[in-house]
């Protein structure tokens, strides 16, 4: 019998339960591997936007940590929002310290809603402590632009972005193409393992705005990662999982649709 597979996810709440913590538990249970959390903040968040952030404490994020990785084999994790420069520092040194492997790193900095879920003093401290860790970093575009100071504005801006984001420290960056029309029938993501760019299209939903796609995506791959599948193909079947979701969001509040997780388990289950 095979084991299921244990995967971590180091992110903020999202009281709505559409990103953060609750989508990346979603998206593990949905791949079938064993869901565990390392909570950075407790966001008071909802379809229409964030509210109020409480930040937990580094020496709480280092215990959380610690229970984890001195009682439970971690196969991948993922890492979502870090809020600030202790967070970061202590998350950093305690992935240092068990050795963790598969590390997806989702630089979340700024919600849809426009509200920053990372302290902008953070961003450098970010890139210098937990790029160099993943194996996979996913910014958007956005993400991509801070990260690099370029403005991208088409698809060789892209690569350009993910050449100069490898150059940080990643095994592979994934530049997201949601937030960039390049092509109005396609959401196109770029991949670049250090050598070569692998180019991962989608049908673009016209559909009104969601919420928790890149938390939903960088969890997939954590999972698929965790499970074994190399790095394009784990990146492949998130992508098409995130298609999914993104195609069946959910009408739950007045605001932005959440992702649905669940959506081709419950209709092979005959649910829906
Ligand atoms: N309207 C859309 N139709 C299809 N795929 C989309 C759409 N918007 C985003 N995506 C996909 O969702 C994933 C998350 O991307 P993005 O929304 O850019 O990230 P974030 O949530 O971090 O801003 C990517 O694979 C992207 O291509
Ligand atoms: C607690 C928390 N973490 C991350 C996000 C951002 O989610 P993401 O999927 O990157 O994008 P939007 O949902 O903002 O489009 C969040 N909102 N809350």
């Amino acid at each position: 019998m095979q084991t299921m597979k244990n995967i971590l996810t180091i992110a903020g709440s999202d009281s709505s339960g559409g990103a953060g913590i609750q989508a990346d538990l979603k998206t593990f249970a949905a791949h079938g591997v064993f869901g565990m959390s390392v909570i950075t903040a407790v966001t008071a968040q909802n379809t229409q936007g964030v509210f109020a952030v409480q930040d937990i404490t580094a020496d709480v994020i280092a215990k959380q940590i610690e229970a984890i990785f001195d009682d439970i084999p971690v196969a991948a994790v993922k890492i979502g929002m870090v809020s600030r420069m202790e967070t970061i520092q202590i998350i950093a040194a305690k992935l240092r310290q068990y050795q963790a492997v598969n590390i997806v790193l989702d630089p979340v900095m700024v919600s849809t809603s426009g509200y920053h879920l990372l302290n902008p003093a953070a961003q450098a401290i970010l890139a210098g402590e937990l790029l160099p860790l993943a194996a996979v970093v996913t910014p958007n575009i956005p993400e991509a632009e801070v990260l690099t100071g370029l403005t991208i504005n088409n698809l060789t801006d892209m690569e350009e972005a993910a050449r100069r984001i490898y150059a940080m420290g990643p095994g592979n960056v994934l530049v997201k193409g949601g937030h960039l029309a390049v092509d109005p029938e396609n959401s196109i993501d770029v991949l670049f393992d250090g050598v070569n760019f692998h180019y991962l299209s989608a049908q673009r939903i016209a559909a009104k705005k969601t919420h928790g796609t890149g938390c939903t995506l960088s969890a997939a791959i954590a999972a698929n990662l965790g499970k074994g599948l190399n790095v394009p193909a784990a990146v492949t079947q998130a992508k098409e999982y995130v298609t999914v979701a993104i195609e069946n969001a959910l009408t739950i509040g007045k605001g932005a649709r959440p992702t649905h997780h669940f959506y081709t388990l419950y209709k092979q289950a005959g649910m829906i």
